[in-house]
């Protein structure tokens, strides 16, 4: 900043979880404002395991928006980041920041420019769903920053506009996104159907399975299937909607055996459309099939469900245990079919390590004599190194504001992001 600048530099830091869906999102039916075809239901991960924080900072000394994304300068100029800005711009409010003696008008927020810098605690672009975390952060903490009043619904409407699975990361706990009927996007918007704590048994592992392939972009695979498949239509318009009354009744009774038949066949369904779009698309390989069929058998074995699993727009899985018991025994399993490539346990489960522990798995000797699961046909088959690592995570809570000025990841004497 200049010398003969004001030396204000006006800083909010928040964090956001990433979310998974267990009714999935698939196909749009307004690509600029991110309208979709259908209703879906997903849970949010815990913030401590997979989230972003971003700092957003204002001050009249900055000449031109700019963002950092891991350390990284990154364009701001895409539609989607400016919707964004834009939407929670027209609402921002006048601020009085008496204790830094700061006053900013609402009418000064259109000339006031943003430095931006986000950092996520797992990999982006990874099919984690890095841009749910990361588009809810910057839409959450620039309402912050600017004294936006808006409820949580109207907020979840602008992240939708970032990205769709955005607008469920600005809850906690199981969320809903309604379709909505307008064309204007303004009844399209997430809300809250139990918080993390209703509950709260249950256990989420997921397996980041290695992959070479460059995979298609949900944004142009979904777009795809939209407009060659003829399953998508019959799923968007007869599937999903009674689906959708059954998962909520699932969640809100803790129905863990319907929640679990309804996962798995929502998954499914969704790479079926996506192997029913020209040209087909393939997201799940080898290693997911070989994680469905150990879920499945288990599952079959026990009578009853123990494990869901769910696959967004890449090979990783997402398993959902009922409890942690069942956790530890499919950790066991896991870790029998895919030991650790290294011979470093530590590394190979990121998250909530204690399940380790608990299943017993000190070491990789306790790995190497893990018995071979009874319900497992071919006991021998073991494919080191197909999985790149775990990472165990639960139901977590929705986005906050991180007051301590030490998670500002701006510097605020010099406005830019620390440490680049
Ligand atoms: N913390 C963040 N803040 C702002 N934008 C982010 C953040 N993290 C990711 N993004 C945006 O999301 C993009 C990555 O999204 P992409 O859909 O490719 O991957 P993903 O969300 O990790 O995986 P998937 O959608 O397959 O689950 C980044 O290039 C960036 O534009
Ligand atoms: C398979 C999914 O994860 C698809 C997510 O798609 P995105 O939200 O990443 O797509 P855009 O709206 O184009 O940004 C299913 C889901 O999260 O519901």
């Amino acid at each position: 900043m200049g010398a003969t600048e004001p030396q204000w530099v006006l800083m909010a830091t928040g964090r956001s979880p990433t979310n998974i869906a267990v009714i999935k999102y698939w196909g749009k039916r307004d690509e600029a404002l991110i309208l979709p075809v259908n209703d879906s239901i997903s849970v949010t991960l815990d913030p401590d395991h997979l989230s972003a924080t971003t700092t957003v900072a204002a001050s009249p000394a900055f000449p031109s928006d700019r963002m950092w994304l891991n350390g990284k300068e990154i364009s701001l100029s895409g539609g989607r980041f400016q919707s964004c800005l834009r939407e929670i711009r027209k609402r921002a409010r006048d601020v009085d920041d008496e204790k830094k003696g700061i006053k900013i008008k609402k009418e000064d927020w259109e000339k006031l420019h943003v430095h931006i810098a986000s950092y996520n605690n797992f990999p982006t672009a990874a099919g984690l769903a890095s841009s749910a975390a990361g588009l809810a952060c910057l839409v959450f903490t620039l309402g912050k920053l600017m004294n936006v009043n808006e409820d949580y619904g109207e907020l979840s409407s602008i992240a939708r506009q970032g990205s769709g699975s955005a607008c469920r990361s600005i809850y906690g706990g199981f969320v809903k996104w309604c379709m909505g009927k307008n064309d204007d996007g303004s009844d399209s918007m997430a809300v809250q159907l139990v918080n993390e704590s209703h509950w709260d048994d249950l256990v989420i592992i997921i397996a980041v399975v290695s992959s070479k392939q460059k995979e298609t972009s949900s944004t142009s695979g979904m777009r795809d299937t939209v407009e060659t498949s003829p399953l998508l239509q019959y799923r968007a318009q007869t599937v999903v909607p009674s689906r959708i009354l059954k998962m909520e009744d699932a969640i809100k009774n803790r129905d863990f055996e319907s929640f679990a038949r309804l996962t798995c066949a929502d998954s499914n369904q969704f790479h079926a459309v996506c192997l029913d779009t020209s040209p087909p698309i393939f997201y799940m390989n080898d290693t997911s099939h070989r994680i469905i069929s150990l879920v499945e058998k288990w599952n079959h074995s026990e009578g009853t469900p123990q494990v869901a699993y769910t696959f967004d727009a890449g090979p990783n899985a997402v398993l959902i245990a009922r409890n942690r018991k069942t956790a530890t025994l499919l950790l066991q399993r896991l870790l029998y079919t895919f030991p650790p490539q290294e011979n470093d346990l530590d590394s190979y489960m990121l998250g909530d390590k204690s399940i380790l522990s608990d299943a017993g798995l000190q070491s990789i000797a306790d790995v190497e004599a893990l018995p071979a699961p009874p319900e497992m046909k071919a006991p021998n088959q073991k494919f080191k190194g197909d999985v790149s690592y775990f990472i165990c995570s639960r139901p977590g809570a929705g986005p906050k504001v991180l007051t301590d000025e030490g998670h500002a990841l701006i510097d605020s004497a010099t406005g830019l992001a620390k440490g680049v």
